[in-house]
């Protein structure tokens, strides 16, 4: 398995692009460590197919490099750059076996019958599909052909990077939990570097210990799942990350401090005096709470998702969500918000302009 080092990559579908807005993507400068479990998030359109087919080759770069272990592979052909990948839908040879199609690949390098062997069943094991080996491939579901379609990306132990593009478009929603931690379990197993491309927050956040996610053909943020919720970078990954999405609320700054409807707000730290431009708080509903004190608002939408309430209240013209778990108000009352000093977050032309005081409860 290979560190994937992405350097002062562009690219742009145009012969002679001109503004950023003619790339696709516009700078990508990134390091994917060597066994790493990685996801790459965002909307569609935002890029990852583009990304993803110039690391496996099946596309050129307008500019940049793409380097595995320090070694430059932007001008190798697919088959050279030794990766192995899983696609949306399965890629399977209907005719064979189980065991034949998870060998396939094996088999393809002249690896030895006896290592062929060891591994197939390796993987069915780790896949839970030893009784199917002999089962022919047609006659499965299509979640377990998608199942033997990763067993054939995962076979092989000699590949630098194992990318799974949408791999749970075709599952059950009921099943799809089963697979997506089967894959993070996976990864722990045979700690392969893996790349899964995603629009789908939940599917990242559970697979990848680092996730990437991408807005317009440039990377908003890369962090953990907790970093990603606790402090986004930019208010989209604060609207993309959570149910509901991050409050994003205009507000006034002067004298240091932020304010909403001539109401001063307190921040999570100080406010980086290099950023400029728009100025918007961030708060996720969480951490919103309803008070006899706050900035006034009238509750416009309750409505119980189980485990807790989401209130969804109008401060003028400005929608708010808050999640909460007791003494739930009426659709049409008054009500005031309180934020979470720890948790408010001011954003300058929606990147992140605050620095957590030291020591402050996150
Ligand atoms: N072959 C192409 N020719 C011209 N423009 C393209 C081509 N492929 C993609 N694009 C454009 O490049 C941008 C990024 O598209 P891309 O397919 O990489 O995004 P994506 O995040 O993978 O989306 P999806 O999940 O819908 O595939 C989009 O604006 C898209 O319209």
């Amino acid at each position: 398995m290979a560190k994937i080092t992405l350097s002062q990559l562009r690219h742009s579908y145009f012969d002679n692009p001109k503004t950023p807005d003619d790339y696709a993507l516009k700078e990508i400068d990134l390091d994917w460590d060597d066994g790493g479990a990685y996801a790459l998030l965002g909307p569609s359109g935002c890029g990852k197919s583009t990304l993803l087919n110039i690391i496996s080759g099946l596309r050129a770069p307008s500019e940049g490099r793409i380097l595995f272990d320090d070694q430059g592979v932007t001008d190798l052909p697919p088959d050279r750059r030794n990766i192995a990948q899983v696609f949306q839908f399965p890629v399977i040879y209907d005719t064979m076996s189980v065991y034949d199609n998870l060998a396939f690949p094996l088999r393809n390098r002249q690896v030895a019958g006896h290592l062929v062997d060891k591994r197939v069943r390796e993987i069915a094991q780790m896949l839970e599909v030893e009784d199917m080996l002999d089962h022919r491939a047609a006659g499965l579901s299509p979640d377990n052909k998608q199942k033997i379609s990763m067993g054939r990306g995962l076979v092989r132990d000699d590949v630098n990077v194992v990318m799974f593009d949408e791999p749970l478009t075709v599952i059950d929603p009921h099943l799809k939990w089963k697979l997506r931690s089967k894959l993070k379990e996976l990864h722990q197993r045979v700690r392969a570097t893996m790349i899964y491309v995603t629009h789908d927050q939940t599917e990242a956040l559970t697979f990848a210990d680092q996730v990437v996610v991408m807005q317009e053909g440039e990377i908003v943020q890369i962090g953990t799942p907790v970093d990603l919720f606790e402090r986004p970078a930019h208010t989209f990954v604060g609207h993309f990350i959570g149910s509901p999405g991050m409050n994003v609320l205009p507000c006034e700054v002067k004298e240091g401090g932020a304010f909403i409807e001539g109401q001063n707000v307190a921040l999570e730290g100080d406010i980086d005096r290099n950023k400029t431009g728009k100025t918007q708080i961030g708060i996720r509903p969480e951490y919103v709470a309803l008070g006899d004190q706050g900035l006034p608002a009238i509750v416009k939408k309750v409505a119980d998702v189980g485990r807790h309430y989401v209130v969804e209240a109008l401060m003028g013209e400005q929608k708010v969500s808050a999640i909460i778990k007791q003494d739930v108000p009426n659709p049409g009352e008054q009500v005031h918000l309180q934020f979470k000093p720890a948790q408010t977050r001011l954003y300058m032309d929606d990147w992140l302009a605050t620095t957590a005081r030291e020591g402050s409860a996150s």
